[in-house]
């Protein structure tokens, strides 16, 4: 079988920990029956040999599909990584959802999205960035009783995202020793107040409220402070027409929401800032991982 997991990116500004879409850059991953288990990466972490004996998408696939069959079967795993690692494109999310899918698939299982979901805000106790690579599309979730419960809307595809991918790496677990344990109640009224609108501006399409409804006073200015430029990459994003542009999960890469229209505009003038950093422009995923051949 083959499976195919979107990229995702998280917070959104405000929505810490519960705002996500999923972004049109995928892994991909086939699975066989094997003898042995073997494993093959190309693409981003190759060169990585600890990819090769203990790596978290194999590990999870086995706790599940052994779960589900009872069996200790081997398997060849090939990956095909476009994801970035530690990028704040949630990579981890993507493994967590491909594995959890790709062992119900193998085991012959059926399963809905929303028990896929569940299983896996088991292993990432924040739905921000799992929520939307199962179901693509925006999705606002929250966290009750351990299950996990989301709304989602399609994303237009008068929408693109340019996304700047800088060099350095930024752990998540790392990046959220980075807050405060506690916020004062005006910068917690100042969040919950911006995702409300946030949200309403996704479902009601009224873009032209997400760049006032992007800002968050909770994260952002202290994670950007380890990559003092991204502050530029957000004023040059917005002075050339970006709807809003926000800091993309924990970073280091930053995301910006345009109409298809400007997409070039603010690519172009992002690659002339920052020539040290990839730019892309990407399409927005609405589809959540896809088994795409069983
Ligand atoms: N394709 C992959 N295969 C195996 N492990 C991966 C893969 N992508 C990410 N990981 C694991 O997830 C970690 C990155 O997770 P995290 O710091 O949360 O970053 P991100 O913002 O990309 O989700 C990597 O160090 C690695 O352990
Ligand atoms: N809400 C989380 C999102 C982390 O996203 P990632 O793509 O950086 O893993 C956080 O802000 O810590």
């Amino acid at each position: 079988m083959k499976i195919k997991i979107p990229a995702t990116s998280a917070n959104l500004g405000p929505g810490f920990d519960c705002l996500g879409l999923a972004i049109a850059l995928y892994n991909e991953v086939c699975i066989k029956p094997s003898s042995y288990q073997s494993i093959s990466v190309k693409g981003e972490g190759e060169e990585n040999v600890k990819l090769k004996k203990n790596n978290i998408f194999v590990s999870i696939f086995y706790d599940i599909y052994q779960e589900l069959t009872g069996r200790k079967d081997s398997f060849r795993f090939e990956f095909y990584n476009n994801i970035p690692f530690s990028r704040g494109l949630g990579s981890s999310s993507a493994v967590i959802v491909g594995a959890i899918a790709s062992a119900y698939e193998m085991a012959g299982v059926k399963a809905s999205r929303e028990s896929i979901l569940n299983k896996a805000i088991l292993y990432e106790t924040h739905p921000d960035n799992i929520a939307p690579a199962v179901y693509g599309g925006f999705t606002s979730s929250i966290v009750e009783h351990g299950k996990v419960k989301t709304l989602r809307k399609e994303l237009s595809e008068k929408l693109k995202v340019v996304m700047v991918i800088p060099d350095r790496p930024m752990s998540t677990a790392q990046s959220r020793t980075l807050l405060p344990k506690s916020y004062l109640m005006k910068n917690t009224v100042y969040n919950l107040s911006r995702a409300s609108l946030l949200t309403a501006a996704f479902f009601s399409e009224n873009w032209e409220f997400l760049k006032v409804a992007s800002r968050d006073c909770m994260h952002e200015h202290r994670r950007m402070k380890q990559l003092k430029e991204l502050f530029e990459v957000r004023e040059i994003a917005l002075k050339n027409g970006a709807l809003m542009s926000t800091l993309s999960g924990s970073g280091s890469s930053f995301f910006s929401l345009v109409r298809a229209e400007d997409a070039q505009k603010v690519a172009i003038a992002l690659k002339n800032a920052f020539g040290m950093f990839r730019v892309e422009i990407f399409e927005l995923d609405n589809n959540g991982f896809e088994i795409v051949k069983s």
